[in-house]
């Protein structure tokens, strides 16, 4: 069974980072490791974010790699990084993960009610040519960081169907995943999906962290 995990649950407070004000990780799964973050952003960052993105989405009514996308999304262009408040979102998530710079850039996604995204891996499979040269270029996509830039009315967790975890959107808060093993090997439980908005409009912005290759090509982590 699913189960809503809300600040009333029991937590399992794992770390905590302080970059403006103290930040802490709740552990929700520990295979795959998911923790939720919440208050990561601030209001004006969440606000920045919606605000920079919103005139520039493009339709993601597609089928890639067998993932169905029906919101509307945007990747930041070089330079639209360079911003003193997304630095600021990225230095915070440095006190949890390595950004180094062949980390793929943002990307901000905007549902309305109706839209989704079908259950898919956010790493890329080692075993598909298409995969393996993508690891070549930028490093495996060994976590992820999904921040919600709002409240949503209803639906729109983002699910684990693996392991019975379901994260409801909260304006501010991060979900942070594992996509690999710490042994470095994908991870299957990582499946996951953006539900379906019932009620009401979901912004989120992803940060896919890549992990460099080392010379020998092995993950570490
Ligand atoms: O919207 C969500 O909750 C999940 C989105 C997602 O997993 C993705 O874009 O890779
Ligand atoms: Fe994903």
């Amino acid at each position: 069974m699913m189960m809503t995990l809300t600040d009333q649950e029991t937590e399992v407070i794992k770390e905590t980072c302080k970059v403006d004000k103290p930040v802490k990780l709740i552990e929700l799964s520990q295979e795959p490791r998911i923790y939720r973050i919440p208050g990561f952003l601030t209001d004006e960052e969440c606000e920045f974010l919606i605000d920079t993105s919103k005139n520039k989405l493009r339709p993601c009514n597609e089928i890639s790699s067998g993932v169905h996308r029906s919101g509307w999304g945007l990747f930041m262009k070089e330079g639209e990084e360079d911003h003193q408040i997304t630095k600021n979102v990225f230095n915070k998530m440095k006190s949890f993960v390595n950004i180094s710079e062949s980390c793929e850039v943002m990307q901000v996604i905007r549902y309305n009610q109706g839209e989704e995204t079908s259950s898919h891996y956010d790493y890329f499979n080692p075993l598909t040519t298409n995969g393996s040269m993508k690891i070549g270029l930028y490093g495996q996509r060994v976590c992820t960081i999904l921040m919600y830039l709002c409240d949503v009315e209803e639906g729109g967790e983002t699910s684990f169907p693996e392991v019975g975890v379901k994260v409801k959107p909260i304006k501010g808060d991060a979900v942070l995943f594992y996509n690999c093993k710490p042994n470095g090997e994908v991870d299957p439980l990582s499946l996951h999906q953006g539900d379906p908005v019932l009620k009401g409009t979901k912004w989120v912005a992803i940060k896919l962290i890549n992990q460099k290759n080392k010379e020998t090509g092995a993950p570490t982590q």
